[in-house]
C-alpha cells in the first residue's frame, strides 16, 4: 500500500512551489537543431517527424521568407538580398522570429514544448545569438545532421527549383549556399559533435530509409 501521509497533510503553501517548479520544468522548450546542406532533406524529414511525434517544426528559412513578404517589414529587402546571395541573415532578426514562433506555439498549447529548429544555427553569430537570448530558457537536446554530398544537394535543389518559386534554387545561388554551408555551418556542427550531441544520418538515401534512422534516434532519445 502506498503511504503518502506527510504530503496528504500539506497545505497549498507547501505544495505550490513544487507544482510551479514541475510546471516550469515541463514547459521549458526542448529543442532539436536540424542541420545539413541545402536540399539535404531537412524539411522533408521534419514533416515526417511531425506526423509521427509530438514536435513542432520551425524552419528558420521559412520564417525569414515569411518576414520578407510581410507588408511593412523593415527587413524585407535585407532578407531578400541575403537569401539570393546565400548569406546568413544577422542573428538579431532570425532569433526574434524563432523566439516569437516558439512563444506563440506554447501560448496556444502549453503541451507543445518540443521543437525541431530547422536550418539554425548556421554560423558562429547565430550560435552566439541563441546562447545570449535563449540561455536558460530552452534546452538543446541534440542535433540531427543530415549529411550528403554537395552534388546531391545541388541536384535536389535544382529539381525543387522547377516548382518551388524560391529565388535561391538556381545554380548561381546554390554555389554560394554550399560555400556558406561548408565555411560557416559545418564548424557549428563540429562544435556540437565535440559535445557528443550530434546524430549524423546518411541523407543521400531514399526518404523512407533516412526516416528509418531518424525514428531509431528519436526512440532512443525519448
Ligand atoms: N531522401 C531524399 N531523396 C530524394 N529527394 C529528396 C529526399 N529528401 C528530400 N528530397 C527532395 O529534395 C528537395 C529538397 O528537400 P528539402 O526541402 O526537404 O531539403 P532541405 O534540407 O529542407 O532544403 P533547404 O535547406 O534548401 O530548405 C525537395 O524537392 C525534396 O522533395
Ligand atoms: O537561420 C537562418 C536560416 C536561413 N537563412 C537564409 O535563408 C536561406 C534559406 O534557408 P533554408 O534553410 O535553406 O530554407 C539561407 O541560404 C540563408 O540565406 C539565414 O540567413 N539564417
Amino acid at each position: 500500500m502506498l503511504v503518502r501521509e506527510p504530503r496528504a497533510q500539506e497545505g497549498l503553501s507547501e505544495k505550490l512551489p513544487r507544482v510551479v517548479h514541475r510546471l516550469s520544468v515541463i514547459m521549458k522548450p526542448q529543442v532539436v537543431f536540424v542541420l545539413g546542406g541545402p536540399g539535404a532533406g531537412k524539411g522533408t524529414q521534419c514533416a515526417k517527424i511531425v506526423e509521427n511525434y509530438s514536435y513542432t517544426h520551425l524552419s528558420a528559412g521559412d520564417l525569414l521568407r515569411e518576414e520578407r513578404s510581410r507588408t511593412g517589414s523593415e527587413f524585407g529587402q535585407l532578407i531578400d538580398t541575403y537569401i539570393k546571395e546565400g548569406k546568413i541573415v544577422p542573428v538579431e532578426i532570425t532569433i526574434n522570429l524563432l523566439k516569437k514562433a516558439m512563444e506563440e506555439t506554447m501560448k496556444v498549447d502549453e503541451k507543445k514544448f518540443r521543437f525541431l529548429i530547422d536550418g539554425f544555427p548556421r554560423n558562429q553569430d547565430n550560435l552566439q545569438g541563441w546562447n545570449t537570448v535563449m540561455d536558460g530558457k530552452a534546452d538543446v537536446k541534440f542535433v540531427l545532421f543530415f549529411d550528403c554530398s554537395n552534388e546531391v544537394c545541388i541536384d535536389r535543389c535544382l529539381e525543387r527549383g522547377k516548382s518551388s518559386g524560391r529565388t535561391d534554387d538556381n545554380r548561381a545561388s546554390l554555389e554560394k549556399r554550399i560555400q556558406t554551408y561548408l565555411q560557416s555551418t559545418r564548424p557549428i556542427i563540429e562544435q556540437y559533435e565535440k559535445q557528443g550531441k550530434v546524430h549524423k544520418i546518411d541523407a543521400s538515401r531514399s526518404v523512407d530509409e533516412v526516416f528509418a534512422d531518424v525514428k531509431n534516434i528519436l526512440e532512443k532519445e525519448s
